[in-house]
């Protein structure tokens, strides 16, 4: 069978069983009130069913599409990025919500103090991506996406922060890559948001410390912790946090928002997060309502630096967004360092969770099987959106995103057997590690 053909009955039987499972919980595009799985994870089944339909109908796109349209489209989608830029900053979504819910093109210009033929054309783009809908010619509602970025949520800085020093950051990516200096550097004074914000001088987190950055700085503030909001579900759902022992150490914990979340979900098991000096009051604000677990020793604080040897002995160490920061050597001395308390509980297991840099694989022989058939299991799901967060990400923060292979690589060079990968239904992943038997320090 055809390509074609081959995709139309891939997405009509994965599609009728998604409808099946989902039952009544369908999704919609019109109202603003969140769909049920904006916040929750539909049962794996769904979401398996669900990713073979959005990659077979990104297929089914590139394949209906003139190689000459295919192409131009590719290089001008920088301009949803500038659209959704335009309806954050000028707040569109509240200037709908204070007219009661709808309101006409000439309207919105005049809150928004702009010209009215351009938020038109802005405006129509985005309704086309299904971003706020157009309910009669030039009048116009929010639908649930687009109610998301009102004031209060944390979208629209998260949005600003992608829309302006990401955005903006992207031409620099190849510039780094042709440089000689610069192309194998994971330095953040050497990537690109370096090189088109501060000519090389300061990384993103040096820049927002400057007085330019201050912006820069609000965005991130309220805007990443909005992001966090999308993986800390399946961080919590997607890993049976009790099958490993009683004790959950996190090494480079930050503010300790993921243990804040196991604690929640499982008071039972105690939590350690690890953290250098300067650390240590804002994961004391995170843990606030604990102060009885931190007296009974079931929540630790502790100041540990990760490149020396692990002191705390625990069931399963969890590293998240730690080893993307440094080269392979250097991220494999982070992972070694933790053998001297494997030791001491060999049954204990370490797991690194970051993004796992998807491939779509086509073999010679498969060229007509659908794309949802050809994708890898072990590697992140929402491929477009990781692929996009992989590259944004590095452009950034510098820094080196990895496919599994990458990092079962890097435990293996830090003397870590790899056990498993556990998929979760987001674009993050954990790689799963144990000491072998008979490992020496
Ligand atoms: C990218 S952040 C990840 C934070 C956290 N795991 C999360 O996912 O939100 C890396 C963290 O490692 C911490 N860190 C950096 N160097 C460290 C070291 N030598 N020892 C322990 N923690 C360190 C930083 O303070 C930072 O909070």
């Amino acid at each position: 069978m055809s390509l074609l053909e081959n995709l139309l009955q891939n997405i009509s039987s994965e599609g009728t069983k998604l409808k099946d499972l989902l039952g009544r919980d369908q999704g919609h595009l019109f109202e603003t009130t969140p769909w049920r799985y904006d916040d929750e994870l539909p049962s794996r089944e769904a979401w398996e069913a669900s990713q073979s339909v959005i990659a077979d109908c990104e297929q089914l796109i590139a394949l209906l599409t003139p190689t000459k349209l295919k192409l131009m489209h590719e290089c001008i989608s920088n301009n949803a990025a500038v659209g959704l830029e335009v309806a954050a900053d000028l707040r569109v979504a509240d200037k709908i919500i204070e007219n009661g819910g709808e309101a006409s093109l000439a309207h919105l210009a005049k809150a928004c103090n702009t010209d009215e033929h351009k938020l038109g054309c802005t405006m129509h783009m985005l309704c086309h991506r299904h971003i706020f809908v157009e309910v009669a010619p030039n009048v116009f509602r929010n639908n649930r996406h687009s109610y998301e970025l009102r004031a209060e949520t944390g979208a629209r800085e998260l949005v600003l922060l992608e829309c302006q020093e990401g955005y903006r950051s992207g031409p620099g990516w190849l510039q780094v890559m042709k440089n000689p200096q610069k192309m194998h550097s994971i330095d953040p004074r050497d990537g690109a948001f370096a090189d088109v914000y501060t000519d090389g001088k300061l990384g993103i987190f040096e820049y927002i410390m400057t007085p330019e950055g201050a912006n820069c700085l609000t965005n991130m503030t309220i805007g990443v912790p909005w992001m966090s909001t999308i993986t800390v579900v399946a961080t919590r759902t997607d890993l049976q946090w009790d099958s490993f022992g009683k004790t959950v150490c996190d090494v480079g914990a930050g503010l300790g928002s993921v243990m804040l979340e196991v604690k929640k979900k499982y008071p039972q098991l105690n939590v350690v997060c690890q953290e250098l000096e300067a650390m240590v009051p804002a994961m004391k604000e995170t843990f606030k309502d604990y102060q009885k677990e931190i007296e009974d020793g079931s929540v630790k604080l502790e100041v540990h630096d990760y490149f020396t040897p692990q002191t705390t002995v625990a069931d399963v160490y969890w590293l998240r967004g730690v080893i993307r920061e440094y080269e392979d050597h250097t991220a494999a001395k982070i992972l070694e360092s933790l053998k001297p308390a494997l030791k001491k509980n060999p049954k204990a297991k370490v797991i690194v969770n970051e993004l796992f840099v998807p491939k779509l694989i086509t073999p010679k022989t498969s060229a007509n099987t659908p794309a949802s058939k050809n994708l890898p299991k072990q590697q992140s799901g929402w491929p477009t959106i990781c692929h996009m967060q992989q590259l944004g990400g590095q452009q950034l923060f510098s820094g080196k995103e990895r496919s599994l292979e990458d990092i079962i690589n890097i435990g293996e060079a830090a003397g870590l057997r790899f056990c498993k990968f556990h998929q979760f239904r987001m674009f993050t992943g954990a790689a799963e590690f144990e000491l072998p038997a008979g490992s020496k320090l």
